[in-house]
């Protein structure tokens, strides 16, 4: 559906976009993800032709160059809806049924439906000033649904929305484009709502995409220290692999058989920390517990090396202070290749 082959965007001396290669399919959901200033939007942008670049963007198998705005068959929705304040509800909807010069009778038939798709049904005649965030949100999506774009570009769709709010809403949008068969191109530093939402995950990082996966293999196996860091992997330190086992400020980790040899970095995913008796594993500290729900996250000073994060199940977290051991389980180790030259 969609091709992207070594886009470059410069803004003076520096590249927003370096060379993106990228392919979206039918269907597919892909969110790509990468902290502020990563060159998302601008993707997004050269994609809906609001932004020129070098390279070629294929949509459906046709090169967009020199293909306005308008033609390109996508929808866009940005982070902060741009609903039109002084329409009611069914005026912002139908706005590019209007423009496609669609039929009075064909807009009201298709407005309704879209409410009703959205989750918002009979709202036609309300004020935008008289909706909450979330229903303005969801009219923004009836509003971008509503032309049936080819690809449905979402900016941070659900960026000034609260917590909960967001996570129901992303669970609504999934069903939503699985039951339409979009194809969705959604940009989000939220990992959490990329990861929910998304098929395949891109990971962009100055300009450059870092990786792409299932939001499963990335969460497994980032590809670099900076993609495990971005997802919030701290435990990553030096290491010297030798056979089934791996030297490191903490002492010895064990890593999986067949693993590369020699020295990299290595991470430990905090589910990989094991809290055993003091004289069972690697002498640590106590420092401090936050709980995140499901788990507990309990950062240690051990005796030698770094911090280290342990993943707990709240009733065993110990309290701060305490002593206890950590041990390692060598399938949450993951050996990461040497951070390439960026200079
Ligand atoms: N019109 C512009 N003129 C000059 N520089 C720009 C322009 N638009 C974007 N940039 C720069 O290009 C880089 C990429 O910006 P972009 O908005 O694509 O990043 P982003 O990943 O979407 O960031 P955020 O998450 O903060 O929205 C940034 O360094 C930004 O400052």
């Amino acid at each position: 559906m969609l091709r992207l082959e070594g886009v470059s965007v410069r803004f003076g001396a520096r590249a927003a976009l370096d060379a993106v290669d990228l392919e979206v399919a039918d269907h597919e959901t892909v969110c790509v993800l990468g902290p502020s200033g990563s060159g998302k939007s601008t993707l997004l942008r050269v994609v809906a032709g609001l932004q020129e670049a070098s390279g070629k963007v294929f949509l459906d198998g046709t090169d967009q160059s020199g293909v306005p705005v308008h033609r390109r068959g996508v929808g866009l929705m940005f982070q902060d809806h741009q609903l039109f304040p002084q329409r009611d509800v069914a005026g912002n909807v139908a706005f590019g049924l209007r423009m496609r010069g669609a039929g009075r009778a064909e807009q009201v038939r298709r407005v309704a439906e879209l409410l009703e798709l959205v989750g918002l049904p009979g709202a036609q005649g309300r004020a935008i000033a008289a909706l909450s965030g979330g229903e303005q949100q969801r009219v923004a999506l009836a509003r971008a649904l509503a032309p049936q774009p080819k690809l449905l570009m979402l900016d941070e769709p659900l960026g000034q929305l609260d917590r909960g709010l967001r996570e129901r809403l992303v669970v609504e949008l999934r069903e939503l484009f699985g039951q339409l068969g979009t194809t969705v191109l959604a940009v989000t530093h939220d990992q959490g709502e990329a990861f929910a939402l998304a098929d395949r995950v891109v990971v962009m990082r100055e300009g450059r995409v870092a990786q792409v996966g299932t939001p499963l293999e990335v969460w497994q196996r980032p590809a670099s220290e900076f993609v495990a860091r971005f997802l919030g992997f701290d435990n990553v330190v030096s290491a010297t692999v030798s056979g089934e086992v791996a030297d490191t400020p903490w002492g010895k980790v064990p890593v999986v058989p067949g693993a590369l040899q020699g020295e990299c970095r290595l991470l430990v995913r905090p589910a990989g920390v094991r809290l055993v008796p003091v004289d069972d594993g690697l002498r640590c500290t106590v420092r401090a517990r936050t709980f995140r729900g499901h788990h507990v996250a309990v950062i240690l000073e051990p005796a030698v090396g770094p911090p280290l994060e342990a993943e707990c199940p709240p009733a065993e977290a110990p309290d701060a202070g305490a002593t206890v051991g950590a041990a390692f389980t060598a399938g949450d180790v993951v050996l990461l290749p040497p951070e390439p030259d960026r200079a």
